[in-house]
């Protein structure tokens, strides 16, 4: 019998707190600990690839099953159909390992070793079916919603591009060219890197001199359209952990970095310190903490539905409804008040969210206009923005779909505000 393989336990593992506990792959990342950083990897990598793929491997499963299966083998059958179907790996090797994970597993899953084992080689006998299947649809609550803002065919396109997952993005300190060059990345016209293959991070050089920080190309924009000069004394509202942080500071504003978290201001420091930057940082509510003396401009990179990360994040579908998204608009709302009375005359304040929710975006800007006589939007530009991606009042509209041969983008709503006087 085959030893068990730690990855695809932990995958198992981490796919069950997903869809049986309704816990995110961040909120489940303890499970990781154990292993090794390439077991890590492979496991994260398994659980993504079987979240994005469920509802195909389900409808390659449904034939060969007579009812519904009990979730822990479910997940094992998942996993398995995605391996062999998705990830092509020879079938008899991935139904071996699910065999023994299976008879490791206890009551749940022992006395179905046989099962998985016959499921699977029909899968895989089965596999040419699978390029037919058609990608994964959202969740009914968001689809109806998107359908709604960005048509059908939009949304079928996002739903491909979450299938097909991300690329992982660089945001550089300086030098972009030579980093591309040094790490065989793309050179986006945004300013970002693409790099070719996600690998091990932390092995790739630049890491450990904290020259470069991992920061999806449209997460950079935010802190680009703000444009903050040197000397500005810029409050980054919202920081952690930190990407749009370390923009700011590169930019050589002066920054002031506030979180309501303190384990996410600690990765934030970590991120500071490695890449040999520094931030006044302060733990606190922005909904109570009121600063000493105005800012020049503030960043506002407002806590939302995530729902542009899908593609990057394909548990979160899985986790989450539309409860919560009425508080979340109310928060951004207050958020959104309070910080433009901390602006110095002549102040710009950047509302970012990366939401595909107009009520997150477009419409949170539209009300904060009407709440706030004298407020104006400043038509945003930045080098490499496509001028599709503006809407007609000048903010920012990034969606999965956009940049399809390049590989995609997450999506994200950008506003650049100023108060008249
Ligand atoms: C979108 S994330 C920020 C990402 C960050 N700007 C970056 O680029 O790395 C939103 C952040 O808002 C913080 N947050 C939520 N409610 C808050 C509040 N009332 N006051 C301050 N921060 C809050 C969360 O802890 C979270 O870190």
């Amino acid at each position: 019998m085959a030893s068990i393989d730690p990855a695809r336990r932990a995958a198992a593992a981490l796919l069950s707190g997903v869809l049986q506990e309704r816990l995110t792959l961040a909120e489940q990342a303890g499970e990781l600990a154990a292993l090794a950083p390439p077991e890590r990897a492979r496991a994260q990598r398994l659980a993504l690839a079987t979240l994005r793929n469920l509802s195909r491997a389900d409808a390659m499963l449904k034939p060969h099953l007579r009812k519904a299966p009990p979730p822990d083998l479910h997940v094992l059958l998942r996993l398995g159909t995605v391996e062999i179907c998705a990830l092509q790996e020879a079938p008899h090797g991935v139904t071996d390992a699910l065999v023994t994970l299976a008879r490791s597993g206890g009551q749940k899953t022992e006395g179905f070793a046989g099962l998985i084992n016959a499921v699977l080689r029909k899968i895989a006998a089965d596999s040419e079916r699978w390029a037919r299947l058609d990608a994964p649809a959202l969740p009914g609550w968001l689809r109806g919603r998107l359908m709604s803002a960005y048509g059908k065919v939009a949304v079928m396109r996002m739903e491909a591009a979450h299938l097909a997952g991300a690329r992982t993005d660089l945001s550089v300190k300086a030098d972009p060219e030579t980093w591309a060059e040094n790490l065989g990345a793309e050179l986006l016209p945004t300013g970002s890197l693409r790099l070719a293959q996600t690998g091990q991070i932390t092995e790739l050089p630049g890491y450990e001199t904290g020259d470069w920080w991992v920061q999806d190309a449209a997460a950079a924009l935010p802190a680009k359209v703000l444009n903050a000069k040197p000397g500005e004394r810029v409050l980054d509202l919202c920081a952690a952990p930190g990407g749009k942080t370390l923009q700011l500071l590169t930019a050589g504003a002066t920054v002031t970095a506030l979180d309501i978290s303190a384990p996410r201001l600690d990765r934030l420091e970590e991120n500071l310190t490695r890449c040999g930057m520094r931030a006044e940082t302060v733990a606190a509510d922005a909904l109570d903490w009121t600063p000493e003396a105005p800012f020049d401009a503030i960043l506002l990179d407002a806590p939302c539905s995530a729902t542009g990360t899908i593609r990057r994040h394909p548990d979160l579908p899985f986790v989450k409804d539309a409860s919560g998204i009425k508080e979340l608009v109310a928060l951004q709302a207050a958020l959104l008040d309070r910080a433009l009375g901390w602006l110095n005359p002549g102040g710009r304040l950047v509302y970012a969210t990366c939401s595909l929710l107009p009520e997150e975006g477009e419409a949170q800007i539209t009300a904060a206009l009407a709440r706030h006589p004298g407020l104006t939007i400043t038509p945003i530009s930045a080098p490499g923005l496509e001028p599709g991606w503006l809407t007609e009042t000048g903010c920012l509209r990034l969606s999965p779909d956009l940049w399809p041969e390049r590989g995609g983008l997450d999506g994200f709503f950008v506003a650049v505000l100023q108060q008249g006087h």
